[in-house]
């Protein structure tokens, strides 16, 4: 089988270095060698620890896409856009299957993309662009067809849970951890869609779209990154039993399919809390098979390129499957559930006025809006203590919320009363609460 492949960066690299590797048990597993003829890279010069001295170069990767003697295109140069998108859309076009890592592509345009390759009557596969090296799209898409999926999370973000599992444990700084996922090939090419939680949304539309049969939307994700996440979270959720970590939640909710990422804290007892450094988990509920963790490497060169060629195996041997599982006509609209219906218990950090009456103030307004706490904890600082946490102001103290279960529109409208009243000093960190040991789904609880 004769492979065109567009980028030889960390993946691409790592994916022609491994074919090398495994290729005679490569073609005795699959009936026929897997040979990559043909490139397209922008620089021609560089030691990517392999010879390519014998393949086609191409300085255009659609034109790579078109020749006519490729039977696959495999896709890693990354980017929503041209020229991954054209290159794409030329490939399948044009009858040849297509494998691709880039969940920002398909997140924008899985859906025109499948049934592209449906029309074609060509496979589209993309294993590498869900959790890395976990085989969670084969899983998907293959081993649960008996079920009815109601719920998918997890960490779907391996530079994220780098980062954080980092901070927590050594005390290191945001930027020291964030260059550190940088130099090991964790990050995307702009670390933003890491740290903005843009990638684990891309990830969790398309896991979405497998899970419940819709239409890939990425724009339906609410999204929340780590920036603001600061070592008196970490300190806090450590105290008060939970661990924080960046999640992708997707649930059947009253009003349609409630699609999230943001920071959560989890409780330390649960299997998601245990997930450390570059490991990403993948929740799934089904009906008949109750809950599984899929767990393994989310990032990484090796790792990524593991699930390429699980893809490109499966071309080899032709075993086809419908890109979302299903036919790509019979993806259903999605219907996105408003997230201020969500409901679940939320951590509130406030740097609260030291003054009589401020503390009053803020249970008041929580009480008006039904929210019940669970515990406040008030922390006096030292004498000379300039906590980022209070804003560095003498004058204020830091104050640590936990409520029980609520919903998002009264803790919304309960801190921008506590704001008017001006009690509050900076903005408040909220950091909503996934109670995983509860085996009803959070927005199917009544609060
Ligand atoms: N690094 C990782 O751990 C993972 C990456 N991915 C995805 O895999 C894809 C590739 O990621 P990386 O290898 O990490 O990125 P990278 O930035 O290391 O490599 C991308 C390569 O594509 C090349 N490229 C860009 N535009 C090009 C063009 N017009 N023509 C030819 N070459 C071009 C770049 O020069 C670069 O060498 C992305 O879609 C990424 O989201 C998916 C899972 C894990
Ligand atoms: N940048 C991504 C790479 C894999 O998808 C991550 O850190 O998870
Ligand atoms: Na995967």
């Amino acid at each position: 089988m004769k492979v065109g492949l567009a980028g030889l960066g960390t993946v691409g690299a790592s994916v022609v270095r491994l074919l090398a590797r495994r290729s005679d048990e490569l073609a005795a597993a699959c009936g026929r060698s897997i040979e990559v003829v043909a490139v397209s890279a922008r620089d021609r010069q560089k030691d990517r620890g392999v010879d390519l001295s014998a393949v086609r170069w191409y300085d255009d990767p659609v034109a790579l896409a078109r020749d006519a003697d490729i039977d696959v295109f495999v896709e890693l140069m990354g980017g929503e856009g041209d020229p991954a998108d054209a290159a794409v859309r030329a490939a399948l076009s044009g009858g040849r299957a297509v494998v691709t890592a880039n969940k920002a592509l398909l997140a924008r345009h899985g859906t025109e993309l499948a049934r592209l390759a449906e029309a074609n009557s060509v496979s589209l596969s993309f294993e590498a662009a869900v959790a890395g090296g976990i085989p969670v799209v084969k899983t998907m898409r293959e081993a649960l067809l008996a079920n009815r999926v109601d719920r998918v999370y997890g960490i779907l973000n391996g530079t994220c849970n780098y980062i954080l599992t980092r901070m927590e444990a050594e005390g290191l700084g945001f930027e020291e951890c964030l260059a550190e996922a940088q130099r090991l090939g964790y990050a995307e090419a702009d670390p933003t869609f890491d740290i903005d939680g843009f990638d684990a949304a891309h990830k969790l539309a398309i896991l979405t779209s497998l899970a419940f049969g819709t239409e890939v939307d990425g724009e339906a994700v609410y999204v929340e990154g780590i920036r603001s996440i600061e070592t008196a979270d970490l300190d806090a959720a450590d105290e008060l039993g939970f661990r924080i970590k960046l999640l992708g939640v997707a649930i059947r909710a009253g009003d349609g399919i409630e699609c999230r990422v943001h920071p959560t804290m989890v409780p330390k007892s649960s299997a998601i809390a245990r997930i450390d450094g570059v490991l990403n988990a993948v929740a799934i509920d089904g009906d008949a098979l109750g809950e599984i963790i899929l767990v393994g490497p989310g990032a990484g060169g090796d790792a990524t390129a593991s699930a390429v060629i699980a893809d490109l195996a499966d071309i080899a041997r032709g075993d086809t499957v419908p890109p979302m599982g299903r036919a790509a006509h019979r993806l259903e609209p999605y219907s996105r559930a408003r997230m201020r219906r969500h409901a679940g218990g939320y951590y509130i950090r406030l740097s609260v006025a030291d003054r009589p009456g401020a503390f009053a103030a803020i249970a008041t307004r929580m009480a008006e809006k039904g929210i019940s706490l669970e515990s406040i904890v008030q922390r006096r600082r030292k004498a000379g203590e300039n906590s980022r946490a209070s804003g560095g102001d003498a004058t204020v103290q830091p104050v640590f919320l936990v409520t029980h279960d609520t919903t998002e529109e009264a803790v919304r409208e309960a801190l921008a009363a506590i704001a008017a009243d001006s009690v509050i000093a900076t903005e408040p960190q909220v950091i909503r609460i996934e109670r995983l040991d509860d085996t009803t789904p959070s927005a199917q609880r009544e609060v």
